[in-house]
């Protein structure tokens, strides 16, 4: 019989800017303009270099929605000689190829043109539709209006970026808004074909945030909802758990294949007080199934050339380098 196969990728995080126009009920990650607000390129260059000697091929930039629109940032900005975030994580996605990591970028928001810019730098994007219902956790997070989200999500598709999602559970949603979410995705792959991985994230209170008292979902919770992502959505699309969030090993059984970036370097600031388990931790989340090391455009993408000509040498390289080592058993 085939054995199961369960998934990762081996990553540094990357928060260029904690500033953000929205202001979410559950995020602990925005902060005001001020000092620090920014990232500044050395820091930047030092964490992709130490992320390739630890054997990392993803570079995730993960930051603020539009920084730009909150007033101040722009001068923070200037002061590294940039204009746009977006030019800045343009030039550093360059900066991250020439030193041996794929770019993914989650920059909330983004336009057609700015997909299609970034497209020609990052193996692979996402933006999470959180969920399709209208929930007060978003009530000052127009960013996070699914209308918004699905139409950016489309504009990915158009583009053929292989494109990373997924759900938030825990922020007012019901199951049968968690289904609709669902199923909107599954109807955006079943259009573009660009869905490559759902992640299913339990939201996780934050002192200090709107959200702070509200309850978490349950383990039974979540796990119905892997098995529901699982019937709903295509078995070409992967089912991804975050395994610093909740304990992975139970929900292997419900239908996760894959377990997300897990850096050896950065910590996950959206989640600072969740430390990534190391991948010994992985293999026992496992058991019987094999864990393997994956890139973070997916296989599929490879074979269908969904990159841009920039990336190509890069992805030949790396995605020979796991096949050699077998996946994560010899790494
Ligand atoms: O470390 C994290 N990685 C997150 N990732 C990254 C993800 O685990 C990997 O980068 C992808 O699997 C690509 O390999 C996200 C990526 C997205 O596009 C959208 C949302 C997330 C959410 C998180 C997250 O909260 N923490
Ligand atoms: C990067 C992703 O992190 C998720 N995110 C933001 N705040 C939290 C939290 N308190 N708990 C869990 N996930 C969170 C959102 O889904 C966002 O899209
Ligand atoms: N701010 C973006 C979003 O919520 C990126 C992830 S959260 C730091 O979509
Ligand atoms: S989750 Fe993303 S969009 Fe929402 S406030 Fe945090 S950084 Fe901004």
């Amino acid at each position: 019989m085939h054995r199961r196969v369960i998934t990762f990728s081996r990553n540094v995080f990357l928060p260029l800017t904690t500033v953000c126009i929205n202001r979410c009920g559950y995020c602990c990650f925005c902060t005001p303009v001020g000092e620090g607000c920014i990232v500044p390129p050395a820091e930047v260059l030092r964490t992709l270099e130490a992320g390739t000697a630890l054997g990392c091929t993803e570079a995730l930039f993960t930051f603020g929605e539009r920084p730009g629109a909150v007033p101040g940032f722009d001068a923070e900005l200037a002061k590294i000689g940039y204009a746009d975030i977006l030019d800045y994580v343009y030039d550093l996605s360059l900066a991250a190829i020439e030193r041996g990591l794929l770019p993914h970028t989650n920059a909330g928001i983004l336009t057609y043109a700015e997909l299609d810019r970034l497209r020609e730098v990052n193996a692979s994007m996402g933006l999470m539709l959180e969920t399709t219902a209208d929930v007060p956790a978003h009530r000052n997070s127009p960013g996070k209006d699914p209308a918004v989200r699905i139409e950016m999500i489309e504009n990915a598709g158009r583009l053929s970026i292989p494109f990373t999602t997924g759900l938030l559970l825990g922020i007012g949603e019901t199951m049968e808004d968690r289904e609709e979410s669902l199923r909107v995705i599954r109807d955006l792959h079943r259009r573009f074909g660009h869905i490559q991985e759902v992640i299913v994230q339990n939201f996780c209170p934050k002192p200090g945030t709107a959200m702070e008292g509200a309850p978490v979902p349950g383990t039974g919770e979540i796990c119905a909802t892997i098995t529901l992502a699982r019937e709903i959505l295509p078995p070409d699309v992967a089912v991804q758990i975050p395994p610093n969030l909740i304990d992975a090993s139970r929900l292997v059984s419900c239908g996760v294949n894959d377990l997300g970036g897990v850096s050896p370097l950065t910590i996950d600031y959206v989640n600072p007080e969740h430390p990534w388990p190391q991948i010994e931790e992985l293999r026992r989340v496992a058991g019987d199934a094999e864990l393997r090391e994956r890139l973070c455009i997916y296989p599929q993408y490879i074979e269908k050339e969904w990159y841009s000509p920039r990336l190509a040498p890069l992805i030949r390289r790396l995605a020979g380098r796991l096949a050699a080592s077998g996946g994560a058993r010899g790494a």
